[in-house]
This record gives C-alpha cells, structure tokens and sequence, in this order.
C-alpha cells in the first residue's frame, strides 16, 4: 500500500512525476584538513566550472525571456573568475589549506571586504556567498545548493521557496510543489497558485523525500502520496478534470445568484502575470505586487523600467481597476536595494512595507512619479496603496505624498490588526481599504506566516480575524480583500456577506470563487458569514459556513 503523507493543501490539482529537491545549505569545510597534491588546481577547476555553468544558465534564462535573470547570473559567473580570488585560493594552498578550506577561506576575506564598502556592495553578499557555495558543493561532492535544473518534469521539494528561488524557476517543468514548511499564506503557496501548479506545504519530512521518487501529490487534500499506483493517479486526474468542467461554466463579472455585483480581480507581480488574469475573467487587478518586479536587485530600478512595467498593466485593463502596491519590501520579501537599518530580531515586526518610506521617501516618490506617468491617458482607473499601513497619520502621509503626485484614488491596505480596529480613522483619510489577510493573520494570531509548525494559527477561517475584516468592511469607506482568503471559494462567499465590496486572488483560484458566488444568493453569504463568525475555532467557522451554503455540493467542495 503506497505511503500517503499530510501536510496543508494550499493550490488545488493533482501533480504527479518524480522528486527534485532544493538542497539543503552547504557545509563548511573543516578547518586543518591538509592540503593535497594538485588541490590549487582543483580549486581553481571547481571555481571555473562554478562560472561555467553560471554563464550556461543564464542564456538558457535569456532563451526563456528572462533578460535579467541572465545578467545577474552574468555578473556572478564574473566573481567567480576574478583573477584577485584565485590567487588567494592558490595562496592560501600553499600554505598548507585544502582545496575546499581554501575556497572558503578565500571568499571570506572578500565577503568582509565587501561587507563594509557600503550598501551597493554589501548587497553583493548573497550572490558571492552563492558561488562560494557553488564551488565548496563540488569540491566536497555534495548536491548544489538552490533549486535543481531538469530535462524532465519534475515534483519540486524543498523546506520551504523564497520569492527569489522561484525567479528562473523553467515554469513548463514544475508539476507540484511540496514543502516541509511554509502556511497557507506563505509565498509558496501564493506562488504556487499564481503559477496554477498544485502544492502541499506544511508536510513534515517532506525533505527526506529521496530525489527520484515517484509521487502523486494532491493539492486540494494536502496529501502526498508514495509510490502510487495507476489506479490513484487516473481517480485524482478525473477528479481534477470534473471540477473543471463545473468551473467551466460560470463566466462573466462575478456576482451572487441574485446580482449582487463583487469585481473579482488578480493579484499579479508584474506583466508577465497579465496573460494568466485575463484568461481567467479577471475584471481588473486588485493586487499588483510591485516588489516583485525588482527582487534579486542590488539598485533601486530606474523610472523608466518602473514606469513601462506600470503601463503594460494598465494597458491590458483599459476598462478595468488597477490596484498598485507601493514597494512592500521586508520580512518575507527583502529586496536587496532596501535592506532594514541593522539586524532586525524580528523582521516581521520591523521596519517593512510603508515604514521604509520613512527612511527612503526617495523611493517612494519615485515610485508615485513612475506611476502618475504610467497613467497618464490610460483608460483603466488606477488606484494606489501603501502597505503596513497602522496609524491613521501615515495613512494620511501617504495620502497626501499620492495627491502631491498627481494620483487621486489612495488607499491602504488593512493588514495589521490596529488598522481593523481603529478603522474609522483611516477611513477618514483615504479612499478605498484592501484587506490583507495573509498578514492581518499572521499578525492578530502572532504566528509567523513562514513557520510551518503554525499553520493551525495562521488559518483566515479563525474568527478573529473575521471579525477584524468585518470592522474594515464596516469603515465607510470600499473595501476589497487581497489576501489568499479571497481566493477560498467557500471563505470568498463568507466574505461578500461580511460586506466586502471585491475580491482580489491568484488567477486560477478566479474560476471557482466565481461559480461558488454564482451559486448563492447575497442572503445566503451573509447566514454562512454570521455562523461562520458565531463559532469558537477556525474549523469551527468553516463547518459552520459550509452548511449555509448549499451551492458547494455542486462544485465538489
Ligand atoms: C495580500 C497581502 O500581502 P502580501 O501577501 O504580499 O504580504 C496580505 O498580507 O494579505
Ligand atoms: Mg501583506
């Protein structure tokens, strides 16, 4: 009988083909392991094979579209063959340092070097401690770090996926992806479902997985299962299949059975996310996740860049919204141009999203600037929020700065729960609220989104935070939500009978929250809200929301 293994299913379908898993991080190579005959050379082959393949990935990212992906790897496989470096490994052989002690040795002369020329440079720190990585894996024959390059498709494993590890991820090649970490508002799991590939998180021992073995992963029961045999992989593919031909069905503006209008709109982290929108109904964006464009950058990008990446959204919406997030670098996102001050204990609870500005309102008013001229003369109607937004006077900051840019239609977002509860103060400043419960979560059940051992906590069905988006939606003022809740089709239709004016969501998650509201009345929303928020748990909450809506049945929910 195959093993089947739970975690947390976070981006529904089934997946099924053979496991590659993110290694692990490299271990330092003992100090005073004595140096060999031909070790400066091999040190030396290992740091040129390192820039080799480097060189090789990033035209094969070039191939792929991926312009900047190439240059970054460009500018890596240049340190790795900097002349200054391979004299310091053939010194420090030479004094008696093995291969592999060299190489580290080596690098961490440079690492200190660079870390104190500044914060251009120090942003340089990643990528070199990267090829030292690299070099060391090959030396000692230990697998290479980051995510595995395949012909073949392939079951992604890993403890848990940065923003970054996924940016030259070869999307055609990923059929699932499972972590030993990671909630269901984790960015695995947001993006696993803007990529549309199944994903389990949260599965304990995932990462024991041996690369190689055959699994079938099932990302709307959260199940992992071993070896499986045809008869399982047929019975999860035709359960996929019928689900998508009820979805197929429903189309158009989304709304309740009885009319009552919810725009339901994409989240998306750049253009290239456009497509995916759009063949899914979006009626706008209610997300643009800006950050996401200038991950892996050691610069700020230039007005021009932001300003076409801007249009190009804009472009494709022209009788639509789109919602523009100012930068919200920090905590799960850092970008390496906007590092927090020092070593923040709690990144999280640190200087993130909006409270940047503070330190680099340069940023931000470039950012206003690039966004005013993107919208200019363009149809669609865009709206701009700021991120970790808690007090009404920054809501009123911010305001004022998109005013002074030219942009009319400010807004923040409520993730933090001071802002849900003195919601009527902000309201006063600004014109519309997104809710964002992935981080109003996290916040009001202090359980760090990326911990996996939490996800229980880190559940939006919990009440409180139901009732926390309930104060938001109460304000006054239009509120969306755009955090993964929006993307529930059961949780979606208890958040239409809270108030909530839109929904915002990973494009493939559109089709199914759409046939669910579809197939109830705004009545019916609101019964399975007010039990939904009547109940002690979050299991509780969702129980109690599913027997007032009896539309799901239909939907296999
Ligand atoms: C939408 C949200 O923002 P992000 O996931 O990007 O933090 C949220 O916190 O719910
Ligand atoms: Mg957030």
């Amino acid at each position: 009988m195959p093993d089947v293994l739970r975690g947390a299913g976070v981006s529904p379908g089934a997946g099924h083909g053979p496991v590659r898993a993110v290694a692990g991080a490299v271990p330092e190579p003992p100090a005073g392991a004595p140096a060999e005959a031909g070790d400066a050379e091999r040190a030396l082959a290992a740091l040129e094979a390192v820039a080799a393949d480097l060189t090789e990935r990033g035209e094969r990212a070039a191939a792929a579209g991926n312009a900047e992906g190439r240059d970054v790897l460009a500018a890596q496989a240049l340190m790795a063959r900097d002349p200054g470096l391979a004299d310091a490994v053939t010194a420090l052989v030479a004094g008696g340092t093995g291969a592999a002690r060299a190489v580290f040795e080596a690098f961490a002369g440079y690492r200190a070097a660079l870390a104190g020329a500044g914060e251009y440079l120090a942003a340089r720190v990643a990528d070199l401690d990267d090829i030292r990585d690299r070099a060391v894996a090959r030396l000692l024959g230990v697998p290479m770090p980051g995510v595995p390059v395949s012909d073949e498709p392939f079951v992604l494993v890993a403890r848990d996926l940065a923003p970054a590890d996924t940016a030259v991820l070869d999307r055609g090649r990923v059929l699932a992806f499972v972590t030993e970490e990671g909630g269901p508002t984790s960015h695995t799991a947001i993006i696993a479902r803007t990529l549309g590939v199944p994903a389990v998180v949260a599965l304990p021992g995932a990462t024991e997985l041996a690369d190689g073995t055959v699994v079938l992963v099932d990302g709307t029961a959260g199940t992992v299962t071993v070896d499986p045999t045809g008869a399982q992989v047929a019975a999860a593919r035709a359960a996929a299949e019928a689900r998508a031909s009820a979805v197929a069905d429903a189309s158009g503006p989304g709304a309740t059975r009885d009319g009552h209008r919810v725009p339901l709109l994409a989240n998306i982290g750049g253009p290239q996310d456009v497509e995916a929108a759009l063949a899914h109904g979006a009626e706008g964006v209610g997300l643009y996740r800006t950050e996401f464009l200038f991950l892996d950058r050691t610069e700020p990008p230039g007005d021009a860049e932001q300003e076409e990446a801007y249009r190009a959204v804009l472009e494709a919406f022209p009788e639509g919204k789109v919602v523009v997030r100012t930068l919200d670098a920090g905590a799960d996102k850092p970008l390496a141009f906007l590092p927090p001050p020092s070593d923040e204990p709690n990144p999280a609870l640190g200087e993130r999203g909006l409270r940047m500005a503070r330190r680099h309102p340069e940023i931000l008013a470039a950012q206003l600037a690039a966004l005013a001229r993107a919208s200019a003369g363009q149809g669609a109607t865009l709206q701009v929020m700021a991120p970790m937004v808690t007090e009404a006077a920054e809501a009123a900051r911010f305001a004022a700065d998109c005013r002074a840019a030219g942009l009319d239609h400010p807004g923040v977002m409520v993730e933090v729960p001071a802002a849900a509860l003195r919601a009527r103060d902000l309201a006063g400043e600004v014109e519309f609220f997104s809710v964002g419960t992935n981080d109003l979560t996290q916040y009001a059940y202090a359980a760090d989104r990326q911990v996996g051992g939490l996800a229980h906590l880190q559940d939006p069905w919990q009440p409180a935070v139901l009732d926390l988006v309930a104060m938001a939606a109460d304000a006054g003022v239009p509120c969306g939500v755009c955090g993964e809740a929006a993307g529930d089709p059961v949780l979606a239709c208890v958040l239409v009978g809270i108030g909530v004016t839109s929904l915002s969501m990973s494009a493939p998650s559109l089709p199914l929250v759409r046939a669910a509201l579809a197939r109830h009345s705004l009545e019916e929303c609101r019964e399975a809200a007010a039990a939904a928020r009547a109940a002690r748990s979050a299991s509780g909450a969702h129980g109690a929301a599913r027997a007032s809506l009896p539309g799901l049945e239909e939907l296999g929910l």
